[in-house]
């Protein structure tokens, strides 16, 4: 599908300083890495530095400290090579813009084109393939902007899989989705990890995480935690990430049960997905969605309504 066949996807990010023009330090001393076949969730309060990280990773921004490379490649080479797909947040595309389902996926085939970019046969069926993989084929001669948000989340994503994007960074896919699409769009990340590809997503739905992340980036301002899910996603890296902004409550005894049931329920929310951890007496400081050794399905639990914080 693209020139990119042999290459192995990773992120190492090495100690890495982001400054704007205003003097403003987006992301200070940061450093984690990430290899093939990997969905890796980035996960921190608003302003805590992750666009930044990921206008960075997509060479919009240089950083003043320390080096980042993909697949083994400086960022502009890797960029050059189309190993890099990004899929943006609904606010950074202008859709009033008059342009066609199926343009937008043809952007992605633009670094396989010559300088005139002329489509050639293996382009359309690239446009063809890579809708029908998000099931928007029907769409194709919509106008973007007549499309509902999950939709145009879609056609984005179909731009990624057009490109042969081999790290894939998305920023917030799951922002006015309804769960239909959001789990739509996690089976198909699931494919591509089990094509090899790496992602980065960055996700405000703290519940859904455990559920289809193999890897967590905590940051704010600086990596605060990195590593497997099971390790890292915990209360403690949580509390640190969100202090304050995190409603956090806990239910056990009298509110939650009529008999001496041992067992409470922990609430971690930042957003419209809670994340509901099961536990008995001090439990819950292990990795969310494992309670003494059952899997809780965090993704799929209701959010817990009246409680007080
Ligand atoms: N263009 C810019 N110029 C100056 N400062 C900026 C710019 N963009 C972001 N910042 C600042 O950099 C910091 C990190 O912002 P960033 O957008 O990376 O956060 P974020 O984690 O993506 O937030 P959110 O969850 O709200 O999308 C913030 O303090 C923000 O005010």
């Amino acid at each position: 599908m693209s020139g990119s066949d042999d290459v192995k996807p990773s992120i190492v990010v090495e100690r890495v300083t982001v400054r704007y023009g205003n003097g403003v330090t987006a992301v200070n001393d940061a450093s984690f890495s990430l290899g093939a076949g990997t969905i890796c969730a980035l996960v921190g309060i608003n302003g805590s530095g992750k666009s930044t990280l990921f206008k960075t990773l997509m060479g919009f921004l240089k950083p003043a400290r320390g080096s980042v490379s993909i697949a083994g490649l400086p960022v502009r080479q890797a960029l050059k090579r189309g190993l890099v797909a990004y899929v943006p947040q609904a606010e950074e595309v202008d859709w009033s813009f008059p342009v066609l389902v199926e343009d937008v996926v043809m952007m992605g085939r633009y670094g396989h084109m010559g300088f005139l970019r002329i489509a050639g046969r293996a382009d359309r069926e690239a446009v063809e393939q890579a809708l029908a993989r998000v099931n928007m084929l029907e769409f194709r001669e919509r106008q973007i902007g007549e499309l509902s948000g999950g939709q145009r989340k879609r056609v984005f994503l179909a731009r990624a899989l057009a490109q042969g994007g081999q790290v894939i960074l998305l920023d917030e896919p799951f922002t006015g989705v309804d769960v239909k699409t959001e789990d739509a769009i996690v089976a198909l990340m699931r494919e591509l990890r089990a094509e090899g590809r790496l992602m980065l997503v960055s996700t405000h739905n703290l519940g859904s995480i455990p559920d289809f992340c193999d890897q967590v980036v905590i940051i704010n301002k600086t990596v605060l935690a990195a590593g497997p899910t099971q390790t890292t996603f915990i209360h403690d890296n949580l509390q640190r990430a969100f202090g304050g902004a995190l409603r956090h409550f806990r239910l056990g005894g009298a509110d939650l049960h009529e008999d001496a049931d041992e067992r409470h329920v922990t609430v971690i929310t930042d957003d419209e997905r809670p994340l509901v951890l099961y536990g008995r007496q001090d439990s819950e400081t292990q990795a969310p969605g494992t309670t003494n050794g059952e899997t809780a399905d965090a993704g799929k639990a209701e959010p817990v309504k009246d409680a007080a914080p």
